[in-house]
């Protein structure tokens, strides 16, 4: 019988380690580091501080507050759902139910868009950039945050995550360069931007159903469905930002997996230059494609 993680006779130690026996047996991906990270939530210590006070003993609305976490993550509600945060290129972002949970692969576009920007200067005017679909305003954010000349806007079309990028933008002290707008794709924006940055709906509709129980029960569905074949949010977003983007600007999109060939002739047929190959992720899938506009 696996023991209860969340008696209060528990320490802090042997909580952690009854949890993740808990969850490992429930099937739960990765045991070990969702039981760290519940209970240090829980107990509201950071790992270090969990590390010194190992042996000291839960408190009971310590222990009850952990087996309400065991309970949700047990039915595969995500860790950062339960928690409501999650962090992105090593800042930390709050959720809400309209967002989407930013993903480590996510990080690839803002590696991309990077390099890219670092080819080229922009000036007499702030260099500008929008994030199209921005959700927790995740791709924009941490753009501002390396890039403290640019002035960015992110759309979405659901007005609670608008609030939630809004209120991390914030939290991250970027507010003074950050915009974020409601509408549709890239409708409502004017140009030039240097760099146009997106992640969009890209999950074809009948393979939604089919996506682990944490991404297809927890993610919005919004955030996820990209039509028919998938490609529904491209054939739109990559057209408005040949529009948009300046000379020699950029626009850098996430990819799901082999989606990057069919990007990139999309962007050509928009008249936009692939000149460089599509970055890979850690996992090895193309996940970031960009194209040039170039001058005329
Ligand atoms: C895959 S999520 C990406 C969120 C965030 N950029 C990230 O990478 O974590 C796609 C986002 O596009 C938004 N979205 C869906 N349809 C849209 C549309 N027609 N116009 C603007 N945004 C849209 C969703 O609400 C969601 O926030």
């Amino acid at each position: 019988m696996v023991p209860l993680a969340t008696d209060s006779r528990h320490s802090i130690e042997s909580a952690r380690r009854a949890l993740a026996a808990r969850l490992q047996a429930a099937g739960i991906e990765e045991p070990g580091l969702d039981a760290r990270l519940l209970v240090g939530a829980a107990v509201e210590l950071d790992l270090t501080a969990m590390v010194t006070q190992a042996a000291r003993r839960l408190t009971p609305d310590e222990a009850a507050r952990l087996e309400g976490y065991a309970q949700r993550r047990l039915a595969h509600e995500p860790v950062a759902r339960i928690l409501g945060a999650r962090e992105f290129w090593g800042l930390p972002f709050r959720l809400s139910e309209a967002t989407l949970v930013p993903r480590p692969d996510t990080e690839t576009v803002v590696e991309l868009a990077l390099e890219i920007f670092r080819e080229f200067r922009v000036s007499g005017r702030r260099p500008r950039i929008a994030d199209i679909g921005t959700g927790s305003g995740a791709i924009l954010l941490a753009l501002l945050h390396e890039i403290p000349e640019a002035f960015g806007v992110g759309t979405d079309v659901s007005l609670t995550a608008l609030n939630t990028a809004r209120d991390n933008a914030a939290t991250l002290g970027l507010s003074g360069r950050a915009a974020f707008v409601a509408c549709s794709y890239a409708a409502a924006l004017q140009g030039p931007f240097d760099l146009i940055v997106s992640n969009p709906p890209y999950i074809p509709s009948a393979e939604i159903p089919k996506l682990n129980i944490e991404v297809r029960e927890h993610d919005p569905h919004l955030a996820l469905d990209g039509g028919n074949d998938g490609y529904d949010a491209y054939r739109i977003l990559i057209p408005q930002a040949a529009e948009l983007l300046a000379a020699g600007g950029a626009l850098i999109v996430e990819a799901g997996q082999g989606q990057a060939r069919n990007i990139e002739t999309l962007m050509g047929a928009a008249a936009l230059s692939v000149d460089r190959p599509a970055k890979a992720d850690l996992g090895g899938i193309l996940r970031a494609v960009s194209a040039r506009k170039m001058p005329p």
